[in-house]
């Protein structure tokens, strides 16, 4: 019950006096394998379900499913399940009937249609709750039971579009739990829309980001993350350190001195601009003891730069410190614009405004942008 979905140059146009919601978007979305669209608001997120879903259709460009251009199919014979961020349950179905629809609608009987729903039911964790009007539910069940009808269908493809963004946090992620029992037990191919990243990584293999109708990247969760292919890419991903400078032989220069690059990358000389997300920076109280990232160890003085704590920012438990280098912070590359740091520390020792630190940037965890 799964199909490989692949969008070729897919653009959609609602008017010509508009930039396209889609422009000329190419995504290749393994069979069995779970997608997240991540972007901004407008940025397409629904045009592309709604495109893949044969809700809308297609500007130029193919939807493949297994290969086969699905352009002339309609949505309900696409093979693909779609849930929304609103449930909308049949209100004059009980919660069996509602799961029991496409079962009837292609013809199965009333009884086994109703034994294949107690099955879907039991998959989202209502089992019993068959008999209820779906008035009697709350938000949370309300979006299992459309999840459940959803799977009635035997769908090898399921679309969900931002289905648990009315949920509160912990509902959220009891849902992002029963995602994951479902593609235990299913596996069918999932594109989920979510303008949450912290989502995105808790449920997907893979994020595909898009910003005004452009796929910008497509790749692991780690990959986004950690090697974005832009800085619009590091941004929407919630990264804060953005270092301009110039690799010179295979390391990058600017007030933070030289840092070496992994190999891997690209480091053919030229402007650069540097990123390594605010976990990955490590921070060692000069002086004290050692905090931050553990993998940097307190010993790893060769690659430190020193800083100034210039702010610090409580996340929950966490903290977010701001760090200046160069001539208003510390010791930084004569010649060279200051520039600052974010990196968030754990819970534990505490550092203030005003005292000097230490900072280490492992060569896995900086990437480089072209400017
Ligand atoms: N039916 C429509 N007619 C005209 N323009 C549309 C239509 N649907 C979407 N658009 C436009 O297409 C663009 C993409 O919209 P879309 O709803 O796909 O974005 P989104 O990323 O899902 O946004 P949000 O996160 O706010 O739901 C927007 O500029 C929107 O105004």
């Amino acid at each position: 019950m799964t199909s490989h979905l692949l969008l070729d140059g897919v653009s959609k146009r609602f008017s010509n006096d508009h930039a396209p919601a889609l422009d000329a978007v190419t995504l290749d979305v393994a069979a069995g394998s779970c997608t997240a669209i991540l972007g901004p608001s407008g940025s397409g997120k629904s045009t592309i379900l709604r495109v893949m879903a044969g809700l809308d259709p297609v500007t130029s460009g193919q939807v493949l499913v297994d290969g086969v251009d699905v352009a002339g199919l309609a949505p309900e014979r696409r093979g693909m399940g779609m849930v929304f961020q609103r449930p909308l349950l049949f209100p004059h179905l009980s919660v069996l009937d509602n799961v029991a629809f496409a079962d009837r609608v292609s013809g199965v009987p009333r009884a086994v249609a109703r034994v294949n729903a107690e099955l879907y039911l039991d998959m989202v964790q209502l089992g019993g709750y068959g008999r209820r009007s779906v008035r009697e539910l709350s938000g949370g069940q309300e979006q299992r039971v459309a999840i459940a009808r959803a799977l009635a269908a035997r769908p090898r493809v399921l679309l969900l579009d931002e289905p648990f963004s009315a949920l509160d946090p912990e509902l959220r992620s009891d849902m992002h739990a029963l995602i994951d029992d479902i593609r235990s037990a299913l596996s069918p191919t999932i594109v989920l829309v979510t303008h949450d990243r912290d989502e995105a990584s808790a449920v997907a293999d893979r994020i595909a980001v898009l910003h005004e109708g452009e796929l910008l990247q497509h790749d692991t969760v780690d990959g986004v993350y950690t090697r974005p292919a832009s800085l619009r890419v590091a941004r929407l991903m919630g990264g804060l350190n953005e270092v301009p400078g110039i690799i010179v032989d295979g390391a990058h220069v600017s007030a933070l001195g030289r840092v070496r690059l992994d190999a891997g990358r690209d480091v053919s000389d030229g402007p650069a601009t540097l990123v390594v997300r605010q976990e990955a920076v490590g921070v060692r109280a000069l002086g004290g003891d050692a905090f931050g990232a553990d993998a940097f160890g307190r010993d790893a003085a060769a690659g430190d730069v020193v800083g100034k704590v210039t702010g610090i920012r409580h996340l929950g438990p966490r903290r977010l410190l701001t760090i200046r280098f160069g001539a208003a912070g510390a010791e930084g590359a004569a010649g060279t614009a200051d520039v600052e740091l974010n990196a968030e520390l754990p819970p534990g020792q505490g550092v203030a405004v005003g005292s000097r630190v230490a900072v280490t940037l492992p060569p896995a965890a900086v990437s480089t942008v072209r400017a």
